[in-house]
């Protein structure tokens, strides 16, 4: 059995809650409240910034040019891509997805452990570790769009249409395939400390992956106290914070407002990257 198939068995359990937890069988029903929706976008627009940064630092600890390739291939791909699913889900909840993008979300909780959990690993860990805790991230959401098509054959008038095609399509199998596959060659040359590291790496993720759906069903944000952050001058150029909030007063909000009891945090009067 392949290193990548055993990690894929001992997350099955993990796999099956994902697939049972509210969140996901409401994308399966097309039924998901407004509020959660945003919520989940806000949150995942800056888990996206995170993501990508994952893929720099793995092309940094890159061992081979068609590694380095590959990786500067997904990170073009998810600067370009991964707006039709946001962009799907905030249709369906009638708000405008600029305007979510940009309104002010402190991470909740646990979007800041998954972005910690893979920064720190991305730091700190060999490329075997980084393609491991990326991993469950394409798998979990390939096999949830896959398992939907299956069950339910959505048609084209299904409300989630474009996020289920998105996520079943050929390119994301095939961007899976390639990802297990350079998993499965960097564990064969590895000793068993790296190859425990990986799995480690992986099975966090996975649980992550869980809590991230069930942070978003469940409205979680940092209880009772808000995080107060100084005003900082604006910066000459600069003109989007990555990961932990976007300028809060640009975009029209009249769409969002009031629908996802976002916490206001002081402007940060400009930008500052993370
Ligand atoms: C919390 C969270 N986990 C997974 C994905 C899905 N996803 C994000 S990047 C990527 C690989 C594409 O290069 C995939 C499949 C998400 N959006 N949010």
């Amino acid at each position: 059995m392949s290193f990548a198939t055993s990690l894929r068995q001992e997350a099955q359990s993990i796999f099956d809650s994902i697939w049972q937890h509210p969140f996901v069988q409401g994308l399966a029903k097309g039924e998901l409240p407004r509020e959660v929706i945003i919520h989940y976008v806000q949150q995942d627009t800056q888990y996206l910034n995170t993501y990508c940064k994952v893929y720099g630092m793995a092309l940094a600890k890159a061992h081979t040019q068609a590694q380095m390739r590959a990786f500067y291939e997904r990170i073009g791909l998810l600067l370009d891509g991964e707006l039709v699913p946001h962009q799907n889900l905030c249709q369906v909840a009638g708000a405008s997805y600029e305007a979510v993008r940009q309104k002010a979300a402190e991470l909740a909780p646990t979007a800041h452990h998954y972005a910690r959990h893979m920064l720190s690993v991305a730091q700190q860990g060999t490329l075997g570790e980084i393609v491991a805790v990326v991993l469950p991230c394409h798998w979990i959401y390939v096999d949830i769009a896959k398992q939907i098509v299956d069950e339910s054959h959505p048609a084209a008038n299904h409300p989630f249409y474009d996020w289920i095609s998105f996520y079943a399509s050929d390119r994301m199998q095939a961007g899976l395939n390639e990802l297990i596959t350079m998993l499965d060659e960097l564990a064969a040359s590895s000793g068993e400390l790296d190859s425990y590291l990986m799995k480690s790496a992986f099975l966090d993720s996975c649980r992550l992956e869980y809590q991230f759906f069930d942070m978003a069903y469940k409205l979680e944000r940092w209880e009772p106290t808000p995080r107060t952050l100084p005003d900082i001058p604006p910066l000459p150029d600069a003109d989007r914070v990555l990961e932990r909030r976007d300028r809060p007063n640009d975009a029209s909000l009249s769409d969002t407002r009031g629908l996802s009891d976002t916490r206001s945090l002081p402007a940060l009067g400009g930008s500052r990257d993370v």
